[in-house]
C-alpha cells in the first residue's frame, strides 16, 4: 500500500502521530531511536564533541529503517533519513563539526542515498509534515520531560530550538522525494482531542485518496486495531 514519512521539529508530535496513523491504516510503525540511543544524552551534555558521532548514529538507524520500510511497502516512519542533513548542517553551521567531519558526513549520506535509488521502491509515497511554533514546541518538550532537552539544562538550547525551526521552512519547501502535506500542530491536539485526531486522519486519508493510494470509499474502520 503506502510508505508514509513524518517530519517536524522536536516535540512536534511525530512519534505520537506515527502510532495513530499506523493503527488507523493497519500498517507498521518505525520509530526514531531515542530512549535506546546511547549517544543522545552525551550530545546534549557536550554538543561540540558528540555532534558528528550522534549524526552517524542517527543516519545509520535511519538508513536501516527506510530500507526496511521501502522493502515492505506498507509503513509509517517517524523522522526519516530525509531530515538527517537538516540537523547536521545546522550543527555544523554553529561550529559543532570540523570541515573533515562535514565532508565525510556528506560523502556517507550521498553513498546511502545512492543505495536507496537501487531499491525496488525508491521513495516514500507521502511526507506528512507537522508545523509547530516555538511556544508549542517548548510546551511539548516540557510535557514529555526528557531532562537534557529542557531549557533549564543548557542556556544555549533556546537559540538551538529557534534556529532549528528556521531551518525547517526551506527544508520543507525543497523536499521533493514524494508528494507532501502539512498538519497544523499548534491548532490540532490529536493526542487529547478525538475531534482533532479525526480531522488529522481525514486530511491524510483525503490526500492518499487524491493520490490514488486509498480507495474512494475507504474509511479506515476495517483496519483499525483495537488498542488494549
Ligand atoms: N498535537 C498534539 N497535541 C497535544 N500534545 C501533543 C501533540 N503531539 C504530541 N503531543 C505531546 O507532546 C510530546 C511530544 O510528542 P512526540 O514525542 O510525539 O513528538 P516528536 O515529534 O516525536 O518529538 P521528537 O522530535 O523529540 O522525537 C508528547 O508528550 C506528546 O504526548
Ligand atoms: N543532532 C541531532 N541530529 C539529528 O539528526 C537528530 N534527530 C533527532 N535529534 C534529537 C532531537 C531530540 O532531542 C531527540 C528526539 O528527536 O533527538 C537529533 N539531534
Amino acid at each position: 500500500m503506502t510508505v508514509i514519512v513524518l517530519s517536524g521539529p522536536i516535540g512536534a508530535g511525530k512519534s505520537s502521530l506515527t502510532g495513530i496513523l499506523a493503527n488507523y491504516l493497519g500498517t507498521k510503525p518505525f520509530y526514531e531511536s531515542v530512549d535506546d540511543n546511547p549517544v543522545l544524552p552525551l550530545f546534549y551534555a557536550d554538543p561540540k564533541k558528540y555532534a558528528f558521532l550522534l549524526q552517524v548514529y542517527f543516519l545509520n538507524t535511519r538508513f536501516h529503517s527506510i530500507k526496511a520500510a521501502l522493502t515492505e511497502d506498507n509503513n509509517v516512519l517517524d523522522r526519516s533519513i530525509y531530515e538527517d542533513a537538516l540537523f547536521f548542517q545546522m550543527n555544523a553551521d554553529i561550529g559543532r563539526a570540523t570541515s573533515e567531519e562535514v565532508d565525510t558526513y556528506y560523502e556517507l549520506l550521498h553513498n546511502m542515498m545512492g543505495e536507496l535509488k537501487r531499491m525496488p521502491k525508491k521513495n516514500p509515497d507521502l511526507l506528512v509534515h507537522i508545523n509547530v511554533s516555538y511556544d508549542t514546541m517548548i510546551k511539548r518538550i516540557q510535557k514529555r520531560g526528557r531532562p537534557y532537552e529542557q531549557l533549564s539544562y543548557d542556556s544555549t538550547l533556546e537559540d538551538y530550538y529557534k534556529r532549528l525551526l528556521r531551518y525547517y521552512k526551506p527544508w520543507y519547501d525543497n523536499y521533493d522525494y514524494s508528494p507532501k502535506m502539512e498538519i497544523d500542530g499548534d491548532k490540532l491536539d490529536f493526542m487529547a482531542n478525538p475531534d482533532d485526531k479525526q480531522v488529522v486522519l481525514d486530511q491524510i486519508t483525503a490526500k492518499l485518496k487524491e493520490m490514488g493510494k486509498l480507495p474512494e470509499d475507504w474509511n479506515g474502520s476495517t483496519n483499525i486495531q483495537v488498542e488494549a
